[in-house]
């Protein structure tokens, strides 16, 4: 359960490579306890919001307040308590699952407070990833999806109060996402999760809130149902009366239904209805998003400036 606790602060963001402007005012914050999902079409600007927020690249305009303090002033202390996932442990081949976990626990336990116990215990944790099997195993034994659960076990064995996960179920199997999905979902409450994910049933499933970036700006903020209703969704209803299919669209299906059966009684048959999906609203949005750049020709030029 999220609480009111601003976790992530970040305001006026700006990010310009050379000439080129990636991240245009972006603001946004996140809760204690909070899901919250990072979308974006491919090069919209979600590795490098993560990145500066992780403290490894530095801004080149705006506030960003990580657990208080401005990550690119991050101590130790800061550090031990954000959770972030690199894939450089991999050249760690010879070490073994429980080993390297049980190794960079240690590190965390000088950082526990009288609420946080750091680390998280080896076995505990090799089992929530879903690694128990391949505990004793060398790292470079294990599979690619079986790495990719290590990579987040690491950046959990330190129990952060707040983890970045960019793109953690990228080449999982539908058994490992379904894993990985409860394991966060086992986390919220205690740790603020902050995911980009092109998967929007994922994000539809986890999300507390969603953030929506294109073209280095935000062009939605909210829960899976707000974005929903900024977006005329209709649903839509199918049914079978007298041996034929019908299908209806409509924004107001529960009393089309009632009507349905006022009239038609037991005789209807097969009804569904399908509700507008996150993945309807999101295309939605970013079809939006872009007529709305094409038609600012001198903004998109600015952009490039
Ligand atoms: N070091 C860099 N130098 C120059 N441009 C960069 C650099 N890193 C990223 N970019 C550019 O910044 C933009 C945003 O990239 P970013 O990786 O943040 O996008 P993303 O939303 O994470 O994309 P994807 O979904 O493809 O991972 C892209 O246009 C990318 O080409």
């Amino acid at each position: 359960m999220a609480t009111s606790r601003v976790v992530l602060d970040v305001g006026g963001l700006r990010m310009r490579y050379g000439t080129t402007d990636v991240l245009r005012d972006v603001s946004f914050q996140a809760y204690q306890g909070e899901v919250l999902c990072l979308l974006g079409p491919n090069g919209a600007g979600k590795t490098t919001t993560i990145e500066i927020m992780e403290g490894f690249r530095m801004r080149s305009a705006g506030q960003v307040e990580v657990l208080g303090e401005d990550p690119a002033r991050g101590d130790e202390r800061w550090r031990a308590r954000v959770g972030v996932v690199l894939q450089s442990w991999r050249d760690h081949g010879k070490w073994r699952v429980r080993e390297l976990l049980a190794h960079l626990g240690r590190y965390y336990a000088a950082y526990s407070t009288p609420s946080i116990a750091r680390p998280w215990d080896a076995d505990r944790l090799v089992a929530a990833v879903g690694l128990t099997e391949q505990a004793g195993r060398k790292i470079r034994t294990l599979s690619g999806g079986q790495r990719r659960r290590l990579d987040v076990a690491i950046g959990l064995v330190g129990r952060p109060e707040l983890i970045f996960l960019d793109e953690p179920t990228a080449g999982l199997d539908p058994v490992a996402r379904r894993g990985f999905h409860e394991l966060i979902e086992g986390l919220a409450g205690e740790t603020t999760v902050l995911l980009t994910t092109h998967d929007l049933a994922e994000a539809e499933r986890l999300a507390d809130r969603i953030v929506v970036l294109d073209g280095g700006r935000i062009i939605a903020d909210g829960t899976p149902g707000q974005l929903a209703e900024q977006i005329a969704g209709e649903d839509e209803v199918r049914w079978r009366h007298d041996g034929r299919g019908h299908r209806h669209t409509t924004r107001e299906s529960t009393p089309f239904v009632r009507g349905l059966f006022d009239r038609y009684g037991a005789a209807i048959e097969h009804l569904e209805v399908r509700r507008a999906s996150l993945e309807d609203t999101y295309l939605s949005l970013v079809r939006h998003a872009e007529t709305r750049a094409e038609a600012e020709p001198r903004n998109q030029e600015g952009r490039l400036r």
